[in-house]
């Protein structure tokens, strides 16, 4: 299987747009594996030069879905055949891409939560993997195998915890490298301050699970795009990782313990700034030079930083027996850590030949469409970048590519899916032609890895 999938999806025509005529599609298999998509302007619509009339991808599609395919189909061949590399530890995401209102929330998420056949993908996953759970865990096991969910948004340059009233977070690169998507600081009762984590809610049965996805969209930002006013503008993530409570207890002790570095570490940095201003007097020329009257106290600079050394030593000792826990739990069941995660992208705007958008958007609303351009831009860099095997893969450049970059990192283990929700309607064939572009570069540059 590739490394990187990529799909196409056509939605039905909605009842705005049963009235203009269908794009023209064509779906040829190039090979075992992949299909190539040709699109073409119906002939009544002749006014366009040729080449925004018609267009052929490259052998860049590993599946076709048509109008007619329902998300249980979608599911079968997305879906199902990445379940057991999760069941093994895994990690693998799948993206909806796809121009405003061409159905990207109806395939990752969906709209009807009861109907089976009718589950967006996450949910229809979730309840895949709590089945397979349940299979593996005993009766009456004091440590059962559950599933840890996070939600959160991505809007502009900040996440937003879905799962703690859409609270702002921070995206932030930490000294170790890794990224870390960590709420404001909060004081608490007993005077101590703690940067609250995104929030993991951990859900043992598929029910809990469902409630819990429904209960966070509610706090997701809808706002008009060119297309529609109940736009999602924002990039939606829910990610779902097999967990045991032990392992759960073991990571909130390491938040503890970072918790209870940060004051330590702020005041040490306090101290030593303090003691190095102290040291420096300012002179007639506006310059720096040092004080005769005063000498650095650097065995007060040596206690704080000690004392910053000892919290530090309990943070790694937190980290070492979380470690330890993990592996000890994944001795037994190779599935624990195995990741999904789900990315609902917020719509790509596409802007017509005059440059403007097709709706009456306010300033703001039309600033937002360009920053979601950005990140998508951005996206397709890395997937590019990864694809080629480059030195040097830029998820700094935007946020949405810093929180998937450990998703995307461990290639080997992992494998990305991405499917592209298009429109068959004529009015829309700059748009489909626009995501089918993006899809055929991607799925090109994943193929030839
Ligand atoms: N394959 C499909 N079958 C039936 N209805 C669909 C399908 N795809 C989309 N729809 C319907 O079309 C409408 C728009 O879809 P959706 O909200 O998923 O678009 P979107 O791409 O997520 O839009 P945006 O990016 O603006 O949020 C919804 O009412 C949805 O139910």
């Amino acid at each position: 299987m590739p490394n990187f999938r990529v799909f196409t999806r056509w939605r039905g025509l909605t009842p705005a747009e049963s009235s203009q005529g269908e794009i023209k599609r064509e779906h040829n298999r190039e090979n075992a594996t992949l299909s190539s998509v040709s699109i073409a302007m119906p002939s009544q619509c002749n006014k366009l030069p040729a080449q925004m009339k018609e267009w052929t991808s490259g052998s860049s599609m590993t599946g076709i879905f048509k109008m007619s395919d329902s998300n249980k189909t979608v599911f079968d061949a997305v879906m199902a055949p990445i379940l057991p590399q999760v069941l093994q530890g895994k990690s693998c995401n799948v993206f909806a891409y796809g121009h405003s209102g061409s159905g990207k929330t109806h395939t990752i998420i969906g709209y009807n939560y009861e109907a089976i056949d009718d589950l967006g993908l996450c949910l229809a996953t979730a309840r895949q993997l709590v089945d397979a759970l349940n299979r593996l865990n005993e009766p009456n096991k004091r440590d059962p195998l559950g599933v840890g969910v996070r939600i959160y948004e991505l809007r502009r340059n900040s996440a937003y915890d879905l799962l703690n009233d859409g609270g702002e977070c921070f995206v932030r690169e930490g000294p170790d490298g890794q990224v870390y998507i960590r709420g404001k600081t909060e004081m608490l009762e007993n005077g101590k301050v703690r940067v609250k984590p995104i929030v993991t809610k951990a859900c043992w049965s598929f029910e809990d699970l469902s409630r819990e996805l429904q209960k966070g969209l509610k706090f997701r930002a809808t706002g008009m795009s060119s297309v529609h006013d109940q736009s999602s503008r924002t990039h939606a993530v829910i990610e779902l990782e097999i967990v045991t409570k032990t392992l759960l207890v073991a990571r909130d002790a390491v938040i503890e313990r970072e918790s209870e570095l940060v004051p330590i570490g702020k005041y040490a940095t306090d101290v030593y700034i303090e003691e190095q201003s102290r040291a420096v007097i300012r002179n007639s020329d506006g310059g720096y030079a040092p004080n005769p009257e005063y000498q650095v106290d650097q065995a007060r600079i040596d206690a704080v930083e000690a004392k910053k050394a000892e919290f530090e030593s309990f943070v790694e000792s937190a980290k070492e027996h979380e470690s330890q826990v993990f592996d000890t739990i994944a001795g037994t069941h190779a599935c624990l850590g195995g990741k999904l995660v789900f990315v609902d992208l917020a719509g790509s705007e596409y802007y017509n030949d005059k440059g403007g958008p097709k709706m009456n958007q306010s300033a703001q609303e039309k600033q937002v469409g360009r920053h979601i351009n950005t990140d998508l831009l951005a996206l397709k860099e890395v997937i590019r970048a990864r694809a080629q095997g480059s030195a040097r893969i830029p998820f700094r450049s935007s946020p949405l590519t810093m929180v998937l970059r450990p998703h995307f990192q461990n290639s080997e283990d992992s494998h990305s899916a991405m499917i592209l929700t298009v429109s068959p309607a004529s009015s829309e064939f700059a748009a489909t032609m626009n995501t089918l572009k993006y899809g055929n570069m991607v799925g090109a540059a994943g193929s030839s890895k």
